[in-house]
């Protein structure tokens, strides 16, 4: 199970965060670096760009960073070197350029002054390879147990008909809906498991950015 509590006590370090405070609600805002997960589709973008929107308007600085473990140079050469490389290896490729991508974006998180928002995590990579049956191999599980934790994890809920409706909908191709429902349940499973906010966002955006708002701004 990936986990992001998993490491013993004495492997996480921690450095005791100023708490924010919300100037217009005064609720508390402490958490300095949140996760949002969820299948695609589901709202994590909307609800990532909301939840940075609604920090700042509070007069904390806060960065969104999208994808933490690809999209960066790193990944689009591994892919292309990964297409001479036998799977085996052209996987391994992919899973160590994530994994460094993901020590950058923590990073960045731990010296930004504000709060960092991560639009998904190395977290999906072992949640969507139990479900597509794949071995979680040694590496991503070693790394994910020496990550620094993030202060809160938001699991952007809907239901697999929403979420492939609304892909077909921005003319994308989606996954199966059978792949779907297996993801979302595994993301359920482990939120429950880990005691993870969960958004409902079947509904407008505009209730998922408050959702998401109250989720962040409740303790851990
Ligand atoms: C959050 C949310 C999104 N949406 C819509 C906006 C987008 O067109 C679509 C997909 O949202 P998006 O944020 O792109 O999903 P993800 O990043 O998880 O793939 O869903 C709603 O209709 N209601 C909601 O509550």
């Amino acid at each position: 199970m990936p986990s992001f509590h998993a490491a013993p006590s004495s492997e996480v370090t921690t450095t005791p965060q100023p708490e924010h405070t919300d100037a217009r609600s005064g609720v508390p805002l402490r958490h300095r670096t949140i996760v949002l997960l969820g299948i695609d589709g589901a709202g994590k973008t909307t609800a990532a760009t909301a939840l940075v929107a609604g920090i700042r308007d509070t007069g904390i600085r806060a960065q969104l960073l999208r994808n933490p473990a690809g999209r960066r140079w790193m990944s689009r050469v591994a892919a292309r070197f990964g297409t001479a490389l036998p799977p085996t290896w052209a996987n391994r490729l992919e899973s160590v350029v994530r994994c460094v991508n993901v020590f950058v974006a923590h990073t960045r998180a731990s010296v930004f002054p504000g709060t960092t928002v991560m639009d998904r995590h190395l977290a999906c990579q072992l949640v969507l390879r139990s479900v597509r049956g794949l071995p979680r191999g040694r590496l991503l599980p070693w790394i994910m147990d020496r990550l620094p934790q993030p202060d809160a994890v938001i699991l952007i809920d809907v239901p697999a008909e929403v979420a492939h409706a609304r892909i077909l909908a921005r003319g994308e191709d989606s996954e199966t809906m059978s792949y779907l429902v297996s993801a979302r349940e595994a993301y359920l499973e482990i939120a429950a498991a880990k005691g993870w906010h969960v958004v409902d966002s079947s509904g407008i955006p505009e209730n998922v950015a408050v959702d998401t708002l109250r989720a962040a701004s409740h303790n851990a």
